[in-house]
């Protein structure tokens, strides 16, 4: 189940951020700043407005990367129930000195470490967050006129960030300009939680919190949870292409036609070590879209076949474009809102035409 951390300034933001729908309250003052701190009195005044109706972040602060200066700003604020700390760039040795430092009161203070998706961040230091005993692992951006978190990292290497944090026992979080459109698209990678501010506000990050904002967003988080399938709910195999057909009259239809997309594929030793030219054109039967759809919450998004297609270039070598097609079909059908795909992979370089399969599942 993913959540929805809301940044927020204060009591009042946090009660509106609360009763719209966020499920984590993170206090920050977005005119400072990626990470921009409020002083420990405002943590004090949100814990006692919200009484425990939802978990309470704050973030450390913009601080240097100095061991003595960020123990001091997470001690100011362990009162809350997660303290983030941002790894802002700096030489990997003091890097891992604020880690280590930061190792003495994990114990009593969860800890949540920021990397930063557009400073190059070090994704290897996961382990040794693990290790120096951090609740959690987050991805956000620095320079918040820098575009959002997909356009500074890949679907494919979101996916494995979240994959190794939680391999190593870390809370995962994704955050970053995100906007509307993203939230399926992350959701399909299934993070413990997505984080926004930019999004919420009126007018600018540092505008005041809008309520309406954050329910749009809490209804498409809401919605993507619930579209999300489990292993068991995946429908059964569809052997032959008739079935596709048969159902046109049933639910709706979402196609992404003629996507080409280099990738590593093939059998022959030619085709090893490069990328060459590979068609995807896919037809996904879906759920009726409601007549009253207005926003991302209730569609289906294209974005997610074309994520699901680039992720698959990132994969390394494939030698069979049979396995591509498959493999798409199966991340597909993991949204239960997908009843049928009929999905057609095509070489282009091989000759003159193009090569390739059909598949319907
Ligand atoms: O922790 C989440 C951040 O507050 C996200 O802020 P943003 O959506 O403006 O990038």
């Amino acid at each position: 189940m993913i959540q929805f951390l809301a940044s927020v300034t204060g009591p009042q933001e946090a009660l509106i951020a609360s009763r719209s729908g966020a499920d984590i309250i993170d206090l920050k003052n977005p005119a400072d700043g990626a990470l921009g701190a409020v002083a420990p009195d405002v943590l004090a005044e949100t814990i006692a407005a919200l009484a425990g109706e939802k978990p309470v972040s704050a973030v450390a602060g913009n601080c240097p990367m100095e061991p003595a200066a960020v123990l001091a700003a997470v001690e100011a604020r362990r009162a809350a129930d997660f303290v983030k700390i941002g790894l802002f760039p700096a030489a990997p040795a003091a890097t891992r000195a604020v880690i280590e430092a930061l190792a003495e009161i994990a114990g009593a203070t969860r800890l949540v470490a920021v990397l930063f998706a557009d400073a190059q961040p070090d994704l290897a230091l996961v382990e040794t967050l693990a290790k120096a005993g951090f609740a959690g692992a987050m991805l956000d951006t620095l320079d918040k006129t820098s575009g959002g978190l997909l356009k500074h990292q890949s679907p494919a290497s979101l996916a494995r960030f979240v994959r190794s944090a939680r391999d190593n026992g870390l809370m995962t979080g994704l955050a970053g300009s995100l906007e509307a459109p993203d939230v399926p698209r992350l959701a399909g990678l299934s993070p413990d939680y997505l984080g926004f501010r930019g999004a919420l506000a009126a007018s600018g990050r540092a505008g005041a919190l809008d309520g309406d904002n954050v329910a749009m967003i809490a209804d498409l988080i809401r919605r993507a949870n619930q579209a999300a399938s489990h292993e068991a709910s995946i429908k059964p195999v569809v052997t032959a292409a008739k079935a596709f057909a048969d159902t046109e009259t049933e639910g709706d239809l979402i196609f992404v036609r003629d996507f080409v997309q280099e990738l590593e594929i093939g059998a022959y030793g030619h085709e090893y070590g490069r990328r060459q030219k590979v068609r995807f054109t896919v037809e996904a039967r879906i759920d009726p879209i409601p007549d009253d759809a207005r926003t991302m919450a209730d569609i289906y998004s294209y974005d997610v076949i074309i994520d699901a297609i680039r992720a698959l270039a990132e994969d390394g070598h494939t030698v069979l474009v049979e396995k591509l097609a498959t493999a798409l079909a199966t991340t597909l059908k993991r949204d239960k809102r997908v009843q049928k795909v009929r999905i057609r992979v095509e070489k282009l370089e091989l000759g003159p035409g193009a090569v390739g399969v059909e598949i319907v599942r």
